[in-house]
Parts: C-alpha cells; sequence; structure tokens
C-alpha cells in the first residue's frame, strides 16, 4: 500500500480555531443525530455503540468512542458565504481514545485526568485524515453539550433572561471550558465558583475576570465562595464537574427552579448530586444506549435525550429542577473534530 499523510492538530492550531457559535451549532446536530431514528428526514443521524472500557484496576480507564455522523452541517446558516441557501451537508466518521486517570491531577508533577487523541477518517475511502488532540476538544464538546442542553431543557421555561446567575462546583478543567463557554454565548450577572482547593477558583476568577470584556456581559460579577452550598444559592444553572465519588450537591442549595448540568465523577457519573435531588428532578441524557449501560444504578426519572427534546419529540417541564447527566458520547467528537478539521483545510487552502 502507497504510504499516506495524515495531519495532526495539536492544542495552539485548535485554540486559534475556536468559536463557540459553530461549536454549539455542530453539537446540537450531534444531539439530534443519536435521537432521529429516521435516515431520510433530512436531519442527521449517526451510528454509534455504547463506548467500551479497559479498566486498569481502580487507578482508571481507557476508553474507545467509535461514531460515525451522517447529514450535519459544520457551518451555520448565518455563517456561511450565501447565509439565505442551506447550509452543505457532510458526515464525519471518527475514533476517540481517551484516557481516565482521577489520581493524575495530584501527581507531581501533576498530569491532566483525561488525556486522548481524536482519530478523523476520510468518509469516502476510510483512510486517516488527521488526528486531534483531544484534551482541548474534550473541554469544549462537554460544555457546548451543557449549554445546548441548557437551552433546550431549561431557557425555555426562563421568561426573564437578563438576570441568569450561573453557578460552577469543580474549577478544574472542564469547569473552566463551563464557564468560559457559558459566558461567551449566554448573559450573566453573576458567576459563581467553588473548589475543594479555593486557590483554583481564584485562579479562574481572574481569567474569567480577563475574558468578561469579551463576553455577552462585559460587567458580570465574578465570586469565589467557601462552600457548595453558598456557591449554589441563587444559581439559576449549575454545572458539577468534580471526581467527587460522594454527593456535594444537595436539594436544601437549590431554587426551586433550576437546572443542573451533572458532568462529573468519571464513569461513576452520578455520585455529585444527591438522592434528594434526583427524587425529585427530570433527568435528561445525551443518549438511550450509553444510559443504560453507564446509568444503570441511578434511580431517578429519565425523561429523555436533548435530542428529542430538539426535535419536539419530548417535552421539557415548565418549572422544578432538571438535570442534564453527561456521559459524553462519540458523535460529539466526531462532530468537533469534523468542524476543527475542515476549519484548518480551509485556512489552509486560503493560505493562511
Ligand atoms: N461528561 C463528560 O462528557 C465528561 C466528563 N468528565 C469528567 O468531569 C470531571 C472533571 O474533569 P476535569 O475537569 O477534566 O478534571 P480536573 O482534574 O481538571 O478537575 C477535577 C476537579 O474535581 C475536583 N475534585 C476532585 N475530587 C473531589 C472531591 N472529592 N470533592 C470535591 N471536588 C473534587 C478537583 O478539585 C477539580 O476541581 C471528571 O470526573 C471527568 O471524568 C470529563 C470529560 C468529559
Ligand atoms: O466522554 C468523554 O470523553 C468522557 N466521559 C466521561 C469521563 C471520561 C471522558
Amino acid at each position: 500500500m502507497a504510504s499516506h499523510r495524515f495531519v495532526h492538530l495539536v492544542e495552539s492550531e485548535l485554540i486559534k480555531l475556536t468559536n463557540w457559535k459553530e461549536i454549539n451549532h455542530v453539537l446540537e446536530q450531534a444531539f439530534v443525530s443519536v435521537s432521529n431514528k429516521d435516515k431520510s428526514s433530512g436531519q442527521p443521524y449517526s451510528s454509534q455503540p455504547a463506548r467500551s472500557f479497559v479498566h486498569v484496576g481502580d487507578a482508571g480507564a481507557l476508553l474507545c468512542m467509535p461514531a460515525f455522523l451522517g447529514n450535519i452541517s459544520v457551518k451555520s446558516d448565518s455563517s456561511q458565504s450565501n447565509p439565505a441557501g442551506p447550509a452543505a451537508r457532510t458526515s464525519s466518521l471518527a475514533c476517540k481514545l481517551i484516557t481516565s486517570f482521577k489520581d493524575n491531577p495530584s501527581r507531581n508533577p501533576s498530569l491532566p485526568d483525561i488525556i486522548g487523541n481524536i482519530f478523523l477518517f476520510d468518509e469516502t475511502t476510510g483512510q486517516l485524515q488527521a488526528t486531534l488532540e483531544a484534551n482541548y476538544l474534550t473541554g469544549l464538546r462537554t460544555a457546548a453539550a451543557s449549554i445546548v442542553a441548557t437551552e433546550q431543557v431549561f431557557l425555555p421555561r426562563i421568561a426573564d433572561k437578563s438576570k441568569l446567575v450561573l453557578g460552577i462546583i469543580g474549577t478544574g478543567v472542564q469547569g473552566e471550558f463551563h464557564a468560559m463557554g457559558f459566558m461567551k454565548t449566554h448573559k450573566f450577572v453573576q458567576v459563581k465558583l467553588w473548589n475543594r482547593t479555593k486557590a483554583r477558583s481564584e485562579q479562574l476568577k481572574t481569567k474569567l475576570t480577563q475574558l468578561a470584556p469579551n463576553s455577552c456581559n462585559p460587567d458580570v460579577n465574578i465570586s469565589v465562595h467557601d462552600s457548595p452550598e453558598e456557591c449554589c444559592t441563587n444559581c439559576d444553572i449549575i454545572v458539577t464537574a468534580t471526581s467527587s465519588s460522594v454527593p456535594i450537591v444537595f436539594k436544601r442549595f437549590l431554587k426551586q427552579n433550576v437546572h443542573i448540568n451533572a458532568i462529573g465523577s468519571g464513569l461513576q457519573h452520578h455520585t455529585e448530586l444527591a438522592q434528594d435531588i434526583y427524587d425529585e428532578c427530570s433527568v435528561f441524557i445525551d443518549y438511550w444506549n450509553g444510559a443504560k449501560a453507564e446509568l444503570a444504578t441511578l434511580k431517578s426519572t429519565i425523561v429523555g435525550e436533548v435530542g428529542e427534546v430538539v426535535l419536539k419529540q419530548k417535552v421539557v417541564p415548565s418549572s422544578g429542577i432538571t438535570v442534564f447527566q453527561s456521559l459524553g458520547m462519540a458523535v460529539e467528537d466526531a462532530a468537533i473534530g469534523k468542524l476543527f478539521y475542515s476549519k484548518y483545510m480551509e485556512q489552509l487552502n486560503k493560505g493562511h
């Protein structure tokens, strides 16, 4: 076989290509693709098995996440050269290989909890087109999944969207991406931060203060809190992004009308929130296949997939506590991998 070249996109290149609106646009299509059972509907569709794990004792795991995503547009209608026309459609064939080792951050020197790469293939020939460093992309796509879930499940029930308060529980990598993504795409009057090690929240506050002038509210108040309870008080939207194996958010901390994006705690998934929350809330998920395998021990009411909400197959509650229980799925990586590869190739062809 003739040798074949592929590109390798590193984090510094990916940072330059980042546009949150485009990322949210492809993530919404990833959600739709898993809920759409009719390939001829004109909507995105996909094929993705439940991901496979190799456990390394109790220390960590290697995850293999393959997916095919069909009929997506990597550009939103408003960003293409002819905004009046339909956005061009493409597909994505990809596999993310990722490791999750929970003790990595406390090593000396510290290492990320999550380390991964996305392998992107030509969907007509199967040839490897690109490898993309996936730590940064996992941060972006997981935050974008929470943003889309919040827009679909929670924001329709909020009449006045100009006074929202965001709480971030856990200001590690994911907490940071979530704070940045939400501030870039939605207006908040306050962003509240809590982390087990307070210094880390203070560091994030400094970064977010620098970002604020380029966010949806340059006057946003960013505050650091001493406890999860103080941080959650008065929040409309909460993100939990920790590796805690015991509950850190309880119902008594919450407003009556609140949305939580529960994204942390690795492969145990639902340990960050107390059972009294799960007893009362409506849970939305990313995909049933994954939930059957990875949320088998969750005792709560799962209403449906976020994609089912977008497709109007499921109705969202008009008040109360909603939870987006984020597992993370391969089509999200296939979507963001294709978006960044396309943008990179476009710039290369323009001679940048
Ligand atoms: N749902 C999804 O798609 C994804 C979920 N994750 C999960 O999100 C979580 C955070 O990941 P990263 O931000 O990348 O990790 P990180 O290592 O950057 O941050 C971990 C955070 O958890 C906190 N933490 C650890 N143990 C704790 C405890 N017992 N109590 C309270 N806080 C504790 C740390 O202070 C830190 O803020 C992990 O559980 C990871 O597996 C990560 C990527 C995707
Ligand atoms: O989807 C992902 O990527 C991950 N999800 C759960 C924790 C590890 C990474």
